[in-house]
């Protein structure tokens, strides 16, 4: 087994963890009211993207994502929120530098220059990862937060555990493209889920928000090739899809996080199918460090 099937699996787990450390993260997150800026690179990015969407819709105030690269450094933000695994990468380090008093880090390694520089530290050292690839850590990491918004994630926790074993949607050996799409909080797990399949299979993917699939995406919809929708779909999305010839592909009974657990065994399936170790993904590496 690879290792990034090994931490597929650990999910169901880790985010039981995840919730329960919540309460003891409170003082680290920002206050109702407060101007939130969630920053990452990669994945840590779309867990970003995710937690802006669900705090802002929560009423907790005005929450923006950035890619680390993004970030406008001007703008005056009462917190800075930094999403990163390795605690190594350069764009989140140079954030975190210009934030000073006001940043809150989530990491996996914390033996790390991203811990020296944050005021507020929530360490996930237990959802760190022997993988390129990330999985857990960055679902433990957003399980973490969605439970610091009040969520009960009892049920996401049993949904993952039925994500392990329900039979993928698509077929490995024959599916020719996917796109993924997602509407608030789950654009960012769409984004996610694409990056999976590239990162681990080298497998051609796309994210966009659902409603804007209409917009030039469903140019490329056609038989042989799949839309795969993360929590709510537009009114009439199916159906647009299906008559290109598209299969859709959405499960409404789980929740959109167990969701991506389904993309994460189905990036590793196409990996497999290919020939290819997704613990070995090309080009790529832990985390980006630059001189
Ligand atoms: O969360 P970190 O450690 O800042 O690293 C982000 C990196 O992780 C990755 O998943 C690659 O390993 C990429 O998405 C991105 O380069």
């Amino acid at each position: 087994m690879t290792y990034v099937a090994e931490e597929i699996d650990s999910q169901p787990e880790l985010w039981r963890r995840a919730a329960a450390q919540a309460a003891e993260a409170t003082g680290a997150l920002p206050r109702p009211g407060e101007r939130v800026a969630v920053v990452g690179c990669g994945t840590s990015w779309f867990m970003a993207m995710a937690y802006a969407a669900l705090r802002e819709a929560a009423g907790q105030g005005e929450t923006d994502a950035f890619a680390g690269s993004e970030f406008p450094v001007d703008r005056p933000y009462d917190r800075i929120i930094a999403i990163t695994r390795s605690g190594t990468t350069t764009e989140v380090l140079d954030i975190l530098r210009k934030a000073g008093d006001r940043s809150t880090v989530l990491v996996g390694d914390v033996d790390t220059p991203a811990v020296g520089l944050a005021r507020d530290v929530i360490a996930l050292p237990w959802a760190d990862e022997r993988s390129v690839v990330q999985t857990r850590f960055a679902t433990s990491a957003l399980t973490l937060l969605r439970a610091s918004l009040g969520e009960d994630l009892a049920k996401a926790a049993d949904d993952a555990q039925r994500a392990l074993d329900l039979p993928l949607p698509l077929d490995p050996a024959t599916v020719e493209q996917v796109t993924f799409v997602g509407r608030g909080w789950t654009n960012g797990l769409a984004q996610e889920a694409a990056l999976k399949c590239r990162e681990a299979a080298t497998f051609w993917t796309e994210a966009y928000p659902a409603m804007d699939f209409r917009h030039g995406p469903i140019s490329i919809s056609t038989t042989g090739r799949a839309v795969w929708a993360f929590g709510e779909v537009p009114p009439g999305l199916r159906e647009d899809v299906e008559v290109t010839g598209a299969t859709f592909v959405h499960d409404p009974e789980i929740d959109p996080v167990a969701h991506l657990v389904v993309a994460q065994r189905f990036a590793v399936a196409l990996a497999e199918h290919k020939g290819l170790n997704p613990d070995t993904p090309r080009h790529l590496t832990r985390s980006v460090v630059l001189s």
